[in-house]
């Protein structure tokens, strides 16, 4: 996918004719080191090679306009009313977003009315619009304390011109959709309605996910909070492996299409033997076979670690023929359900290392819920805040149709379109899957490379 300038350029409602609350402290300020300065622009590429690779003069290479406040806003304050709903799966640091919000909202640019759209886009139905929470920087003062959303959060489709009603009936003319790849492409249907309709409202996205698999955003916000819990479980089957006779103990991790959890966990525990994800196909049987590979590291050390990523090896499960284990069909949201890969190398590797007089001791543990459900860390809480605030003045200046995300350690607008245009995935051609196998001693592949191997391109253009 070859990305140029005009891609990247986000939607403005209108001139801004009114001053920012920050117009004075804006007034000097310039690019620097650590500010990007209003109107200027971040590379979409980061080296020199990918730069040169264009050809074109500096102001036409690929960028995203900066995030931050402007000296003047689009919006008067005293006439917004804001909404905020989250959708999708739960992940750290939702209510620290809401929170941000609010908190900016209010205080800085004085909005009076804020209204929480509840259980996600189900909210914005006819049905539920009008049972709405009332934010203010009172309710939410202690909420990112805790995990989870106060707003509730859904799966399953929603139409959108039913949710254009819900705005417009409830007097909405800025709204935050904070969701996931599900939750992107509708704020991007949502936007397409409310543009098609010629309505002045403005709606900004704050992508989620603990599966880090949106593209241009550096990482999602609650990732770290969960890779660093998915590292605890981790730790603790590598003690349990370890004082067992030959010991086998596998992690199971969310990831549905990527196995970033996995790798990042597993990094972080420094315990694992074998790290299984879905863009790495893997081979249970033969003498290069993910089976004879645990059977070395059993014989070799006493036992093995895995951590597996959900939806690693689901073409496995087909070849078994475990049609019980096979998570055909779809989620309501239309997000593939997936077989439960755990299980069956619980149960290969069990048999395996049996057969072969290594009778094992299985430790195995699916902590899926108990890592995405658990409040923001440091890190996670700030970041949170900082794209809340970058949400904020995205909307108040009069942008829509975009997301706000970190790009390159700067805060960014990437139009909404381009944040389900593609998924981030590990490439296993990259520095990060480099690190795994340098860190496990794993091969590059268990089994005869497939030819039909996902390649994952590591640049964008
Ligand atoms: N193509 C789509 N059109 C309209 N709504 C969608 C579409 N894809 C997802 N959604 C809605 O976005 C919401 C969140 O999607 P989902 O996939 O469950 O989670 P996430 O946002 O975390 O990826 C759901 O309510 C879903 O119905
Ligand atoms: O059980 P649920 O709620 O359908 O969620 C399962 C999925 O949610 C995820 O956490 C990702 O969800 P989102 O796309 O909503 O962020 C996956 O890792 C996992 O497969
Ligand atoms: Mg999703």
């Amino acid at each position: 996918m070859t990305l140029h300038l005009d891609d990247l350029r986000t939607r403005r409602l209108g001139a801004c004719r009114y001053d920012s609350p920050f117009s004075e402290v804006l007034s000097t300020k310039q690019t620097s080191p650590h500010y990007v300065a209003e109107g200027d622009r971040v590379l979409l590429e980061d080296t020199v090679s990918m730069l040169a690779g264009h050809g074109l003069p500096s102001g036409q290479v690929p960028s995203f306009e900066a995030a931050g406040p402007r000296r003047r806003i689009y919006f008067d304050p005293a006439n917004v009313t804001a909404g905020i709903v989250t959708c999708g799966g739960l992940c750290p640091g939702l209510n620290n977003v809401i929170r941000g919000l609010v908190q900016e909202l209010a205080v800085h640019y004085k909005v009076k009315g804020i209204l929480g759209f509840r259980n996600g886009l189900q909210g914005l139905t006819a049905e539920h619009r009008n049972d709405t929470i009332e934010l203010t920087p009172e309710r939410v003062r202690d909420i990112h304390n805790a995990g989870g959303t106060i707003l509730g959060s859904s799966r399953g489709g929603q139409d959108a011109d039913e949710m254009v009603d819900s705005l417009v009936l409830r007097g909405i003319n800025v709204m935050f959709v904070i969701g996931g790849d599900g939750g992107m492409r509708a704020a991007t249907f949502l936007s397409e309605a409310i543009r098609a309709r010629g309505l002045d409202i403005a709606v900004i996205g704050v992508p989620k996910t603990i599966d880090n698999d949106l593209p241009f955003t550096d990482q999602s916000f609650g990732f770290q909070s969960a890779f660093a819990r998915a590292t605890d479980f981790i730790s603790a089957v590598s003690v349990e492996a370890a004082a067992s006779p030959n010991g086998v103990g596998i992690v199971k991790l969310m990831g549905r299409h990527s196995g970033f959890i996995a790798a990042y966990a597993a990094l972080a525990a420094n315990s694992s033997d074998i790290v299984l994800i879905p863009e790495v196909p893997f081979k249970l049987g033969g003498a290069d076979g993910l089976l004879a590979h645990v059977e070395q590291r059993v014989r070799a050390k006493g036992f093995v670690v895995i951590v597996l990523a959900e939806g690693a090896g689901q073409d496995l499960l087909e070849e078994s023929g475990l049609p019980q284990q096979n998570g055909r069909g779809t989620d309501a949201s239309g997000n593939v359900k997936l077989g439960n890969i755990g299980e069956l190398l619980k149960e290969r590797i069990a048999a395996h290392l049996s057969a072969v007089g290594l009778a094992p001791t299985m430790r195995y543990i699916d902590p899926s819920y108990a890592v995405r459900s658990i409040a923001a860390n440091a890190y996670d809480s700030v970041y949170c805040l900082r794209l809340a605030h970058a949400a904020v003045h995205a909307a108040m200046a009069g942008c829509t149709e975009a997301a706000v995300a970190r790009w390159r350690r700067r805060f960014v607008h990437v139009p909404l379109p381009l944040m389900t245009s593609r998924r981030n995935q590990v490439d296993p051609d990259g520095d990060l899957w480099m690190s795994v196998l340098e860190t496990t001693c794993q091969p590059a592949e268990f089994g005869p490379s497939a030819p039909d191997r996902v390649r994952v391109r590591s640049g964008f253009c």
